[in-house]
């Protein structure tokens, strides 16, 4: 096995450690994701253009099989059906039987009420270890007042560190708040990641593709917070990479070259461009 050097950054007692990356493409570790219809290609080839290696499964009789063979479980909401909710009840509490690493993408509860109340359930039934949204989604499981627009963020006043804060608190895991910053918090600590492009939201899927990243990077770490400051700096600034290079908005070209620059990118890319601040 290869030797590692330590990349640690440290700021305000905060640590990234963006070895992490290099860790994840050595070890390879399968991510079992429950994904919706829409964007389960790009989820797939994103986190094999990573480094690690997708499931999907929609069968509720391998499920104790799926999380057994995998390093850490996706449960995407975008666009379950009540029969898939007894597979997803299921391979929650599996994954909290074997210790995997679960993460939760609660698409669109800000918008619609019902997914709302199934998630809040689940939430009750099983513990995830992080859970990544964007402000309206977020918002809506800190119990905070938004105007969340379908699967997008919308639009609210309130100051998204602290939305994120609670929500971490009352949820009791790593919350991530993704957009034009990405505010991530145990519920103690809040760390704000100012990279990306404004591209990414012309690409459906670029949230998902970020929830299956950051199980990649809990994979291959004991520590939630870290893993999830690791892929959303690693994704962010993988997509503004590629937008410093492109002359026009190009949604199409976007979302190809994402995926090439997910493969490529290297720990000393991101070290330079990183732009991460620990919230007082
Ligand atoms: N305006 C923006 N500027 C920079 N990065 C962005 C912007 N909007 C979204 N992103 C990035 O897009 C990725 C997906 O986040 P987001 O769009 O919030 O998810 P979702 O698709 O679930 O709404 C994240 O890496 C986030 O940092
Ligand atoms: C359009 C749509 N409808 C249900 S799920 C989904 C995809 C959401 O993807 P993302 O949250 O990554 O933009
Ligand atoms: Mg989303």
């Amino acid at each position: 096995m290869a030797f590692l050097v330590p990349v640690l950054i440290i700021i305000g007692g905060s640590t990234m450690q963006l070895e992490l990356l290099d860790r994840l493409r050595q070890i390879n570790p399968i991510v079992f994701n429950i994904s919706n219809f829409v964007t389960v290609q790009d989820v797939a080839n994103g986190i094999n253009a990573i480094g690690a290696s997708p499931i999907m499964s929609e069968e509720i009789n391998e499920a104790q099989e799926m999380v057994q063979l995998s390093s850490a479980v996706a449960l995407n909401l975008g666009a379950f059906t009540m029969p898939q909710i007894e597979q997803i009840r299921t391979v929650g509490h599996l994954a909290n039987q074997c210790r995997k690493p679960l993460i939760l993408d609660p698409v669109a509860v800000g918008a619609v009420q019902y997914r709302h109340n199934v998630v809040l359930e689940l939430l009750n039934d099983f513990d995830v270890d992080i859970i990544r949204g964007n402000a309206g989604e977020i918002a809506a499981l800190a119990g905070v007042d938004w105007h969340a627009k379908g699967i997008d963020a919308g639009n609210g006043e309130d100051d998204i560190a602290a939305i994120v804060k609670l929500c971490a608190q009352k949820q009791q895991c790593v919350v991530i708040l993704s957009g034009t910053i990405d505010v991530i918090s145990d519920g103690k600590q809040v760390v704000k990641i100012s990279n990306g492009t404004p591209l990414f939201q012309l690409h459906v899927g670029s949230g998902d593709m970020l929830t299956s990243i950051v199980g990649a990077f809990a994979a291959v770490s004991g520590d939630y917070f870290v893993a999830a400051q690791s892929a959303c700096a690693v994704f962010a600034i993988a997509g503004q990479l590629v937008a410093e290079r492109l002359n026009a908005e190009l949604p199409g070209t976007f979302a190809v070259q994402l995926m090439d620059e997910l493969h490529l990118i290297t720990v000393d890319e991101v070290q330079r461009n990183l732009k991460m601040e620990v919230v007082k």
